[in-house]
């Protein structure tokens, strides 16, 4: 497992060990052992499986307010998406900025994000499925939403069209209207 530093503090991306035969591969995609050893210690309580039938198909930029927010280790199933995470802890020295990594399943990457960010993801490809472990269980009542396309926040999706969007996240604020439940912690 090789875990790497991105330009967000705490959020992590993962490369699983692959071991390829005559039949195909074999991952383990989760291992909590060995994810201890490179310190990230998460509870996840619930995984998720989602299937967008077409390329340019964009869910996001989403979160859980305290005391249900959410942490959440995402990978690709099928397909090929690029997923993005944005720093919203008020007073973070990276608070707004964003990071984005394509995740295949042909590369098997993972993308760590702690609680405290939002999460989004454009599909690349048709077909494309993603699956993500949470630390707390879906709350309704603290889902929230950030515009993707959001002018401050900048995000180069490299869409060739127009995006797919659900309702929801088609009327979802503006980041410059939008309170966030999260403020850094600094550690001393
Ligand atoms: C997220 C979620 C949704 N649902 C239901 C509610 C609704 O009827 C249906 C579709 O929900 P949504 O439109 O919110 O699904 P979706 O737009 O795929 O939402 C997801 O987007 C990505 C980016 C995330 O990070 C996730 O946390 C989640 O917010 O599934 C659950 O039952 N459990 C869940 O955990």
């Amino acid at each position: 497992m090789k875990v790497s530093e991105t330009g967000l503090p705490g959020v992590l991306l993962l490369e699983p060990a692959r071991f390829g035969d005559a039949r195909g591969f074999f991952s383990e995609s989760w291992n909590r052992r060995t994810l201890a050893q490179h310190g990230i210690g998460i509870d996840f309580v619930q995984d998720n499986h989602s299937l967008s039938a077409q390329a340019g198909t964009v869910r996001g930029l989403h979160f859980q307010s305290p005391p249900h927010a959410q942490a959440k280790l995402v990978r690709c199933g099928r397909g090929c998406l690029f997923d993005v995470a944005v720093d919203i802890r008020r007073g973070s020295p990276t608070y707004g900025k964003w990071v984005g990594y394509e995740l295949s399943f042909e590369n098997g990457r993972q993308l760590l994000i702690p609680e405290g960010f939002l999460h989004g993801f454009v599909t690349r490809e048709p077909d494309t499925e993603i699956c993500y472990k949470c630390s707390d269980y879906y709350a309704p009542d603290c889902d929230g939403a950030v515009r993707f396309d959001d002018p401050d926040l900048a995000i180069d999706w490299r869409l060739k069209g127009e995006a797919i969007l659900s309702d929801k996240d088609r009327t979802a604020p503006l980041f410059r209207d939008f309170d966030s439940p999260f403020i850094h912690e600094v550690r001393t």
